[in-house]
């Protein structure tokens, strides 16, 4: 059985799991589990305990990292913190069990990993801010923040630092939908890596990149959620105009996304593959999919990362 398509339904490390995968239920305790898998037995649980979380900024992709890595038990909220000016709305974060202070010090004094998620613009401010913080309690930085190299964090601080560029996006807010990189400075350690790793790994697929792809992947799966809620819109109106109600109308198109996504991931064929195999001939679909090309869907999206890239490497250089 592959670990990683089966159900496990698991309450900590002791007992029995039960793994469900199709037609096969398999009982093991979870020591055999992770012995079989070559898995650390100190994944989600220890790092629960161990680790503290604080997030400087508490908008959105804040909000939505604190409620995945909570939801999948990464982090006990207890152990999860953030920041932001008193006039800013946190109420959303709060909700997820996140204390929330309005002191960025106060978030840099409590954690041991620090996560940057204020908008570029305000990255550098909040580094030298916190400069002599990060450096007395070595704390481990995580910048999500488009466009911001590594370099310039650097840079930002009077003293070396541990620093994690990660790109991620909303739907981390759901454990196992979130899609993520991340790229640490040189002086990382292979423990920071493996810990980024098995943070974002939680919040769904996560990989290690070179930090010169890291504005292609910003256009991409940073920026695609809107894209995608653009087309699910699309697809609704589509519904819409041939007579369904709205509410039915874009539960089928969300779902057909999500339907369509778990096809690619799950079975690792080509998109253009599973798109013929729905295209019978003469039949609708092939209809449906001239009107496609007509509009220049395919090209309007390939533009869509195109720009969206570009202006992460613009953001870089601060335009
Ligand atoms: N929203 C998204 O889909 C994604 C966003 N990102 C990155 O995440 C970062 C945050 O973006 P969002 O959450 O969308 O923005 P947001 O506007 O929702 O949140 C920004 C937060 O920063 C706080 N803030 C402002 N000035 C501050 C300061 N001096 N100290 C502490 N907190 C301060 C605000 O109160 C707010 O809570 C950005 O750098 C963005 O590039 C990355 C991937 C996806
Ligand atoms: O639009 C933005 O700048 C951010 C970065 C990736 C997604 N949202």
């Amino acid at each position: 059985m592959a670990s990683t398509d089966a159900q496990v339904s698991c309450s900590g490390m002791s007992g029995i799991w039960i793994l469900k995968q199709e037609n096969c239920t398999v009982m093991v305790s979870p020591s055999a589990f992770f012995r079989a898998h070559s898995l650390e037995i100190t994944s989600g649980a220890e790092m629960a305990q161990t680790n503290t979380v604080g997030f400087v900024g508490a908008g959105k992709m804040a909000t939505a990292m604190a409620k995945g890595f909570i939801e999948s038990g990464l982090f006990h909220s207890s152990n999860t913190f953030a920041s932001c000016p008193a006039n800013w709305d946190s109420s959303e974060i709060q909700e997820a069990g996140v204390t929330v202070y309005d002191e960025n010090a106060q978030v840099a004094e409590k954690v041991n990993i620090l996560i940057l998620a204020v908008k570029p613009d305000v990255v550098k401010e909040v580094l030298q801010e916190l400069s002599a913080t990060i450096a007395k309690r070595n704390l481990l930085v995580i910048s999500v923040a488009a466009g911001v190299a590594i370099e310039s964090m650097e840079k930002a601080l009077e003293k070396p630092a541990r620093i994690i560029r990660v790109m991620p996006n909303t739907p981390a807010l759901y454990p196992g939908y979130g899609a993520c990189v991340f790229c640490p400075n040189s002086i990382c350690t292979s423990e920071d890596a493996a810990l980024a790793e098995k943070m974002f790994s939680s919040l769904g697929f996560c990989s290690q990149i070179d930090e010169k792809l890291i504005d292609a992947v910003t256009g991409l799966s940073g920026s695609g959620p809107a894209y995608v809620f653009t087309f699910i819109e699309a697809l609704s109106d589509g519904g819409v105009k041939m007579g369904l109600p709205r509410d039915l109308s874009t539960k089928l198109a969300a779902q057909t996304v999500l339907g369509a996504a778990k096809m690619v991931t799950a079975s690792g064929t080509h998109p253009a593959v599973l798109r013929d195999a729905v295209a019978s001939p003469g039949g609708t679909t092939i209809h449906g999919l001239h009107a496609l090309e007509q509009g220049g869907l395919r090209n309007a999206v390939i533009n869509a990362v195109e720009a969206a890239t570009k202006r992460s490497t613009e953001m870089g250089k601060g335009k």
